[in-house]
């Protein structure tokens, strides 16, 4: 399987209003995903790596999050010529006035409604992804 990650599409509801967490890295080509990260060798449970890495790299605790259980999507894609999977579930800011703290990994973040993010993740199954979610909380 190579590569896991994980992570949460982090989604607020603010001014009538649905926008998703983007964060832009500080190093490689500076692109823009939801927070994610490896899974830690003895991490069994890819949850708890999405946890870790969303207070990690957004400084959002688990306590901030309510997260959306049966919403569970898998990315594959190569990097450097190995195979990666990213999985994702959505996940609400309770309080969508919660602050975002960046660590040295990000440079920025933006909070973006589905078309913006859909420009920022400039990837076609992170769109599809984004899509998807906006959907199920439209509907
Ligand atoms: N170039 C670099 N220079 C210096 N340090 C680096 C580095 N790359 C990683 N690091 C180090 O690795 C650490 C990151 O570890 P983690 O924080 O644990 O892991 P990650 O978010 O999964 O890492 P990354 O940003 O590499 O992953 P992504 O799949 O988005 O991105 C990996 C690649 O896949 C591409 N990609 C992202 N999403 C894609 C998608 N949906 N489809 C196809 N390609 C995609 C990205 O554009 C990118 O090129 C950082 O602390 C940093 O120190």
């Amino acid at each position: 399987m190579g590569k896991v990650a994980a992570g949460f599409v982090v989604f607020r509801r603010i001014s009538n209003e649905i926008q998703y967490l983007m964060m832009q890295t500080s190093y490689g080509q500076h692109h823009w995903t939801p927070p994610k990260g490896h899974v830690d060798p003895g991490e069994t449970d890819e949850m708890v790596t999405a946890y870790r890495e969303t207070e990690e790299e957004s400084g959002l605790l688990k306590s901030d999050l309510k997260v959306l259980l049966d919403t569970k999507k898998v990315l594959q894609y190569d990097v450097n010529g190995k195979p990666k999977t990213v999985i994702y579930w959505l996940a609400e800011l309770i309080n969508p006035e919660a602050k975002v703290i960046l660590s040295e990994e990000h440079q920025d973040f933006k909070w973006l409604n589905l078309i913006e993010a859909c420009k920022y993740g400039n990837y076609k199954d992170m769109q599809d992804m984004l899509n998807y979610y906006d959907n199920l909380l439209k509907n």
